[in-house]
């Protein structure tokens, strides 16, 4: 497992809030009337706690004057504690039904946008390490970090709110008292502070690790691992690895938690020291009839909410330090440049609209060589070769040779490389890059199988095509799984696949049948099928190949054949090693040559050959 250990000071702790602009915008955008409705409502919840002490002083002072001497009115002093009572509860039911609302709205958001951004990248950016990890990194946690971060801002306002009005009230009996208050909730502020900035820390040193961790869960109940899994009995191993992460993460956390624990008990000692002694100033004056006992109760409720919402306030600023550098992650990514050309430059040049291609009639390569964004090896040089329209051409090679990036250059999936790409006998990039690709249909060799219908995983190919039978049943026809198909309980309409409820099950060779009709779905003129027989039985590889070259007859064609029998079909072989064209021709002059492809071919033909 990958990962470099993240060195992260107190310094980026800070750093990360430069981040509250974008966050904000983000919490805005899932949806404004929200936002106001809920910070309106968290400022008013504010001054409840406080309101709910002075109505209940109120309502004890009147009742003990209405006692002694019978002068104060108890029913105002009973209303006005019913009423606030109800305007809190009001709020807080308001705020749980917007709440509840506004959080979905901010994931959805969240989500839409790490998909859209995915949107943009390009395969080099897919295909590169640190931009998975960070994609992996901005994924985690995020469903519900921005609304949490959001509702601990809230929260610090509206303690704040609290804070102030007990304070306020606490300074008209006596000022010095909240001082005392301010200067114990500080020192465990600050001692508090320390243990938190280990723990996050250590916590976020430990992504790697997690990641490994949720590497091995993820095996351990991936339906494709499975057969592997038991048979080379890895349940064990993988879970054994799984276990010592996480009780490594215990014997940290625990000595953490330990820390915590001293340093908490002496806060709490020093608050309740300061707590009693106030509370017992308070006590004492009431004996000595210099305060009511509704004030007395007034005093000890506002002693211990000062404390207790400044304590809030402190643990929400350090939580939202802590969310900080996880949302920070989530920006990072999605304001990574991306490799991938925009729609603009796709489809303008200088401000002017590219040339509009209606059809491919010829693709060349002139000495291109080309090289991994972020690696040093090329791994095509000097490739040169013409493709013209009703000509097929088959790519052979040793792994490693450079036959796939060939085919990932020709659909136009990089850029970067040396020497030209010819379209049409101009260069790739002047024409638009939106409709070439949409002249193109490919089988990639890890192709997808869509869990979906038979309908989709076909028609993806052309979504024009997606309700028209006629064309989908042809599609499936040119890679004779037409009949397969009609035989299927709901035809094109059945599911497939295992993560849909009475989905069909198909073999790999079906699977790869399905995904050369979807290349055919699409009316392309040129076709790029990386391996296409690689999962066919020798009986359907021949008809497939059959239907192919009829199918290719007026179009372009390329692919990539490891069974050399396949390649004698092709009008020209290209033979690759090392990333360069090292032979070329039909295979007819290719065996005259009596070079590597040669030499390949007769050891796959020693392979086959039954001794007598
Ligand atoms: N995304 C990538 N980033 C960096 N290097 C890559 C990437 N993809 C492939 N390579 C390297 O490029 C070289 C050619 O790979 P390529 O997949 O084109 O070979 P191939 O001829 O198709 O092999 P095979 O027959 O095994 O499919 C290999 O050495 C491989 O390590």
């Amino acid at each position: 497992m990958g990962g470099t250990e993240q060195e992260i000071r107190m310094k980026d702790v800070l750093r990360s809030f430069r981040n509250w602009g974008q966050l904000f915008r983000l919490i805005w955008n899932a949806n404004p009337g929200y936002l106001i409705q809920i910070t309106v409502l968290y400022l008013l919840l504010g001054t409840a706690p406080f309101l709910t002490l002075a109505a209940t002083q109120h309502l004890i002072n009147a009742v003990v004057s209405a006692v002694s001497d019978g002068t104060r009115d108890v029913y105002s002093a009973f209303a006005w504690f019913v009423g606030v009572t109800a305007f809190q509860q009001g709020l807080t039911l308001a705020k749980t039904y917007y709440e509840g609302l506004f959080q979905q709205l901010i994931s959805n958001t969240v989500q839409e946008k790490l998909m859209e951004k995915a949107l943009t990248l390009g395969l080099a950016d897919m295909e590169n390490t640190a931009v998975q990890e960070q994609l992996k990194r901005a994924q985690q946690d995020m469903l519900f970090r921005p609304y949490q971060m959001f509702t601990q801002m809230l929260g610090v306002l509206n303690n704040l709110v609290t804070l102030i009005s007990t304070m306020l009230f606490l300074i008209a009996w006596k000022w010095w008292v909240v001082l005392v208050l301010g200067a114990t909730t500080g020192v465990s502020f600050f001692t508090i502070l320390r243990v938190n900035r280990e723990q996050f820390l250590i916590a976020f040193q430990r992504a790697p690790k997690y990641r490994e961790a949720w590497y091995y869960s993820f095996l351990l109940t991936l339906d494709k691992a499975f057969k592997e899994i038991r048979l080379y009995q890895l349940g064990t191993f993988f879970l054994d690895k799984f276990k010592t992460i996480y009780r490594d993460f215990y014997v940290v956390d625990r000595r953490i938690a330990k820390k915590r624990l001293v340093w908490s008990s002496g806060n709490q000692a020093l608050n309740l020291l300061s707590l009693a002694g106030m509370i017992f100033l308070a006590v004492r004056e009431a004996f000595q009839k210099m305060i009511g006992v509704g004030n007395l109760y007034g005093y000890v409720q506002a002693i211990t909410l000062t404390q207790t919402s400044a304590q809030t306030v402190f643990d929400n600023v350090l939580s939202i330090c802590q969310h900080n550098l996880y949302i920070e992650q989530l920006f990072v990514f999605l304001s990574l440049p991306s490799s991938e050309p925009t729609l603009q430059r796709k489809t303008t040049v200088n401000g002017e609209a590219k040339r509009p291609l209606e059809t491919i009639e010829s693709m060349e390569f002139r000495r291109v060589s080309f090289t991994y964004p972020g690696t040093k090896r090329e791994v095509l040089r000097d490739v040169s070769f013409t493709l013209r329209r009703g000509e097929c051409i088959a790519i052979v090679g040793r792994n490693g040779s450079g036959k796939t990036t060939l085919t990932k250059l020709m659909t136009q999936l990089y850029e970067g490389y040396e020497g030209e790409i010819l379209v049409n006998g101009e260069p790739a990039d002047t024409w638009d890059m939106e409709r070439l690709q949409k002249r193109i249909g490919v089988v990639f060799q890890d192709f997808m199988q869509y869990e979906m219908s038979v309908r989709l995983n076909i028609g993806l190919g052309n979504l024009d095509v997606l309700d028209d039978d006629e064309k989908l049943l042809h599609a499936s026809d040119s890679t004779g799984i037409g009949d397969f198909v009609r035989n299927l309980p709901k035809q094109l309409n059945t599911d497939l696949g295992r993560w849909v409820v009475k989905g069909e099950q198909l073999s790999g060779g079906q699977w790869q049948r399905i995904a050369i009709a979807r290349a055919f779905a699409r009316d392309a003129d040129l076709y790029v099928l990386d391996e296409p027989n690689s999962a066919l039985d020798p009986i359907a590889e021949n008809e497939v190949f059959e239907k192919i070259r009829n199918l290719l007859q007026d179009r372009l064609g390329v692919f990539i054949a490891h069974r050399l029998a396949s390649a004698r079909f092709a009008d020209m072989i290209l033979v690759m090693d090392n990333g360069q064209v090292i032979e070329q021709g039909t295979h007819e002059e290719l065996m005259e040559q009596n070079g590597t492809y040669a030499e390949m071919y007769r050891v796959q033909n020693n392979l086959y050959e039954v001794k007598a």
